[in-house]
C-alpha cells in the first residue's frame, strides 16, 4: 500500500486530477489517497497558498500527484511550484515529450528528454527595484546545482539507454552564470565516457527543435530555458494535453503535467486528462510498479490510436470523462 498526497490544485486541476487517480486504482496498485491543498483556491481560503501541512504530508509519503496552481502574472503571492521545488529540494524536472501515434503533429516518433534545472536561475523570480522606474532581477547559478542537474540528466541517459546528453545555454550572453553552468555539465561529462556530450546555444536549439527534433535526444538546462522549451517540446507531440512531467529531489517526488491550470476550459469538462494520467505513469515507474505503468501507458496509446474518444485539442469531441472511461476499459 503506497501513501500518496494529492493536490487537486486550480482551474482544470481537480478535474484531470480525479481521472489520474480513478485510472492507477484501476491499474490495481493500492493507494492510501491523502488529500493536500495549495494554489489560488487554498490562498483564498486560509491565507497561505502553500501551507506547511501540505509540504509535510508531501515530505511523508512515497509520491505526489499534484494538479495545476494559478500563479498571476505581476501581482500577488509568489508562485506556489517555484516555492515547493526550492523548500523540497526538488530539484530535477523530467520532462519527456513522446510522440503517440493517433495524435496528428508535425513529426512522427519524437522521443526527447528535457531535464530542467529546479531550484535556481532567473525562475526563482528573485527581484528588487532599484529605483523607481528600474528593476532587477537575479539569476543565481550555483556548481554544485549545475552539477547536481547534470549529474542526474547523465544517470538518467544511462538508465534509460539514452545516447547522447545536450546542453542547452546562452554562454556567449551570460559569460558568468551560464558559462559556469556549461562547465559544470562539461565536468560531470567527463565521468560518463559512454554517453555522449555536446552542447547549443539556446535560441539556436530552439530553432533546431522546431525544424527538426530527432537531431537531439536528451537536453540538460537551467530552470527558465526548460520552462519554456519544454512547452515547446510538447507542441511537438500534440501540445500540452498529453506531456507528463516529474520533480524529483532526493527526499521527495512531485508529479504534475507540463501544462497550467487552463482557464479558458476549466471547470467544463473538457480538459485532456492524459498529460497528468501520463504523469502518473512516471510516478508509478518511480514507485517500481512497471506492470501497472505499463498497463496505462498501453491503455492510452491503445484509446488514443482508436481515435472515437479523443478531447478536443486533440480533434475530437470526448469529455473528460468519457475519455477517462476509456482508458479504464481499455485496461480491461
Ligand atoms: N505546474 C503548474 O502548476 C503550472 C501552472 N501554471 C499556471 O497556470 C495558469 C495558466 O497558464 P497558461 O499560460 O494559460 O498555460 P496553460 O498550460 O494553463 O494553458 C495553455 C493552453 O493550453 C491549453 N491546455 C493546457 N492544458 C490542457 C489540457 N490538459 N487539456 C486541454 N488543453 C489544455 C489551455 O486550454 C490553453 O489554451 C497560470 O496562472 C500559470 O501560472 C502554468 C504552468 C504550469
Ligand atoms: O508556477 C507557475 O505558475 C508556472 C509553472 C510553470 O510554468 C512550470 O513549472 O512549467
Ligand atoms: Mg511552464
Amino acid at each position: 500500500m503506497y501513501n500518496i498526497v494529492y493536490i487537486p490544485g486550480d482551474g482544470i486541476g481537480p478535474e484531470v486530477v480525479n481521472a489520474a487517480m480513478r485510472v492507477v486504482d484501476a491499474a490495481g496498485v493500492a493507494c492510501n489517497w491523502q488529500e493536500a491543498h495549495a494554489g489560488l483556491g487554498t490562498f483564498e481560503a486560509t491565507g497561505d497558498p502553500l501551507p506547511e501541512a501540505t509540504l509535510d504530508a508531501i515530505r511523508g509519503a512515497h509520491a505526489t500527484l499534484k494538479g495545476p496552481t494559478a500563479t498571476a502574472s505581476g501581482v500577488g503571492f509568489r508562485s506556489v511550484n517555484v516555492a515547493m521545488r526550492q523548500k523540497l529540494q526538488l530539484y530535477a524536472n523530467f520532462r519527456p515529450a513522446r510522440s503517440i501515434p493517433g495524435i496528428k503533429s508535425r513529426y512522427d516518433d519524437v522521443d526527447l528528454i528535457v531535464i530542467r534545472e529546479n531550484t535556481e536561475g532567473l525562475y526563482s523570480g528573485i527581484e528588487h527595484t532599484v529605483v523607481p522606474g528600474v528593476v532587477e532581477s537575479l539569476r543565481i547559478i550555483s556548481s554544485k546545482a549545475s552539477e547536481r542537474i547534470a549529474k542526474f540528466a547523465f544517470d538518467t541517459a544511462r538508465r534509460q539507454g539514452r545516447k547522447r546528453v545536450t546542453c542547452v545555454h546562452k554562454a556567449n550572453i551570460l559569460k558568468l552564470s551560464d558559462g559556469l553552468f556549461l562547465e559544470s555539465c562539461k565536468k560531470i561529462a567527463a565521468d560518463y565516457s559512454d554517453i555522449e556530450f555536446d552542447d547549443c546555444i539556446v535560441d539556436a536549439a530552439a530553432m533546431k527543435l522546431v525544424i527538426d527534433p530527432h537531431q537531439f535526444d536528451m537536453l540538460v538546462m537551467e530552470n527558465l530555458f526548460g520552462d519554456i522549451l519544454s512547452d515547446l517540446t510538447s507542441g511537438l507531440v500534440g501540445g500540452l494535453g498529453v506531456t507528463p512531467s516529474a520533480n524529483v529531489g532526493d527526499d521527495a517526488a512531485v508529479f504534475e503535467a507540463v501544462h497550467g491550470t487552463a482557464p479558458d476550459i476549466a471547470g467544463k469538462g473538457l480538459a485532456n486528462p492524459t498529460a497528468l494520467v501520463q504523469s502518473a505513469v512516471l510516478m508509478l515507474r518511480f514507485l517500481g510498479e512497471k506492470e501497472a505503468a505499463d498497463r496505462v501507458e498501453n491503455a492510452i496509446r491503445q484509446v488514443i490510436a482508436e481515435g472515437t474518444s479523443l478531447t478536443g485539442d486533440l480533434g475530437g469531441s470526448a469529455g473528460t470523462e468519457d475519455y477517462t472511461k476509456a482508458i479504464i476499459a481499455a485496461m480491461g
